[in-house]
């Protein structure tokens, strides 16, 4: 089977892929989606000059400086109230929070600051206790941004805020990139569903559900979840059986056993290899021919729990990225400098993607890791994935005497921390504690372009706290 690099396969998928054509929908259907359109405000914010808390509108000269003033209540302005008011000069009219400011008012006492009880009619005067500036508890029209102000760019992700920015400036409907449509594939004829009993040589099926789970975390939808057996002819059923599809993913039957119902299914449309990784190893891409001329691109993972994972993260997320309009391409994974906490093993010759956690921070601030399980970045571990807060990239170790590691050879250790080094067994030495590397945030945001927690290096001694 071939062999190749991460970035030459991210590179076959970035071939796949591009980002869905915009469609107009509802806001209250954009939510994660991307913006494929700025929005320039159509209505000011505030729309009309209002009144900032509940009480009395009138004219700041009005008042006496320092001593109570009783003025005539000629009118009362509830929220909401279309019809226009005005202040003759010398009076005082009763409004509430958000109201319009009547014509001729400078400024808003709140009804604390008065003889008013709040409650009932408005009554005929009212005594304010002491002058009041002008402008205070008014909010004059447009002045958060006028019209045609651009609010939101092209490619921003409509989070809650940015909708509601949205909907504030005029807007029913937006342009974006739709949410791609999913089908994710568990096979294996040893898969059983969750919580049912199993015999001997049977699995419950984790996967389906980790993949559903993680395709809707990095803003797509799944709209099928297929989990067959070995039989090609039954995978081939349940594809042609999906709605429409934007993407398909699948786990496990691609690797070199003699029933490899993925690779059977979908030779003809997808290509399989070796990437120099670990785990995750064996991994596929293509299309998927459909019933009806659709050809939907098709990413295929290794089945092991921890490969699907670390895979998810490295191709998957960057794939939905580029299908969702976060990106014209597929990129990498955004990745952040963190300290190695511990010594761990890593293959030679390969990017090692090890789950790690955690544990602190090195004295620079940035986060100190530790893999998630003592066996490191085996394929199985499925139950330590729980721990997981990011995924450690460990760049390829030279093949060659043990102890040289990769990580440490880039010149990029941080003070000592090598006490524990002999625990890797000899030849398989790949990381030591202090070593500088990147990590992949997991579980944290959808937007990795946005997330907030950017570690910054701030200075040099990284080394990781004593016990
Ligand atoms: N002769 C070789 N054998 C294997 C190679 C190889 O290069 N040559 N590569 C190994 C590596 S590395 C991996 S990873 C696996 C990938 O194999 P498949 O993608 O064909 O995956 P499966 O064999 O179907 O499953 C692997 C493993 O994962 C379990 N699994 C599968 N699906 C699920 C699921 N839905 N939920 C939970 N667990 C699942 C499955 O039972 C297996 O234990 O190949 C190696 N072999
Ligand atoms: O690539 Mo496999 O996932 O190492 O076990």
């Amino acid at each position: 089977m071939a062999s190749l690099s991460v970035d030459q396969h991210r590179a076959l998928l970035a071939d796949l892929v591009a980002p869905l054509a915009p469609q107009v929908l509802p806001v209250a259907d954009c939510r994660g989606l991307v913006l494929a359109q700025n929005v320039e405000a159509r209505v000011p914010v505030p729309p009309f000059t209002n009144s900032a808390m509940d009480g009395f509108a009138l004219r700041a000269s009005d008042l006496a400086r320092a001593a109570p003033t009783r003025l005539p209540v000629v009118g009362d302005v509830p929220a909401g109230a279309t019809e226009q008011v005005s202040l003759p000069p010398g009076s005082a009219v009763r409004i509430m929070t958000g109201a319009p400011v009547p014509a001729g008012a400078d400024t808003v006492v709140k009804v604390e600051l008065t003889d008013h009880g709040g409650l009932g009619p408005a009554p005929e005067a009212v005594t304010i206790e002491a002058g009041a500036p002008a402008r205070a508890n008014v909010r004059l029209q447009g002045e958060v941004v006028g019209v045609g102000a651009t609010v939101l760019r092209r490619g921003n992700v409509l989070d809650p805020v940015g909708i509601s920015a949205a909907v504030s400036v005029g807007y029913g409907e937006l342009l974006v990139h739709p949410r791609p449509r999913v089908a994710v594939v568990a096979t294996g004829s040893e898969l059983r569903p969750p919580g049912q009993p199993l015999g001997h040589g049977q699995i419950p099926d984790s996967n389906s559900l980790l993949m559903r789970g993680l395709v809707e975390e990095a803003g797509a939808q799944v709209v099928a979840s297929i989990v067959c057996g070995d039989d090609p002819a039954e995978l081939r059923r349940a594809l042609a059986a999906c709605p429409e599809l934007d993407l398909v993913v699948t786990a496990g039957g691609i690797s070199a056993g003699a029933f490899e119902v993925v690779r059977q299914t979908l030779a003809g449309g997808a290509v399989f290899h070796h990437v120099a990784q670990q785990p995750g190893g064996p991994q596929g891409c293509g299309h998927v021919a459909l019933p009806g001329g659709r050809n939907v691109p098709v990413i295929c993972l290794p089945g092991n729990p921890v490969s699907v994972y670390v895979s998810f993260y490295a191709y998957v997320r960057g794939v939905i990225g580029c299908l969702r309009g976060e990106a014209r391409t597929v990129l990498p994974p955004r990745t952040v400098a963190a300290v190695a906490g511990a010594d761990w093993a890593a293959p030679a010759g390969k990017v090692q993607l090890i789950p790690v956690r955690l544990v602190g921070s090195a004295p620079s601030g940035v986060p100190l890791v530790v893999p998630v399980h003592e066996l490191g970045s085996r394929s199985h571990l499925v139950t330590a994935l729980p721990l997981a807060d990011a995924i450690a990239v460990v760049p390829p170790r030279p093949a060659g005497p043990a102890g040289e590691a990769g990580v440490r050879r880039a010149g990029e250790l941080e003070g000592a921390g090598l006490a524990g080094a002999a625990a890797a067994p000899r030849g398989q030495r790949g990381v030591s504690a202090g070593d500088r590397l990147e990590i992949i945030p997991v579980g944290w945001s959808a937007q990795p372009a946005q997330h907030p927690a950017d570690y910054e290096e701030k200075d040099s001694d990284d080394r990781p706290h004593p016990a």
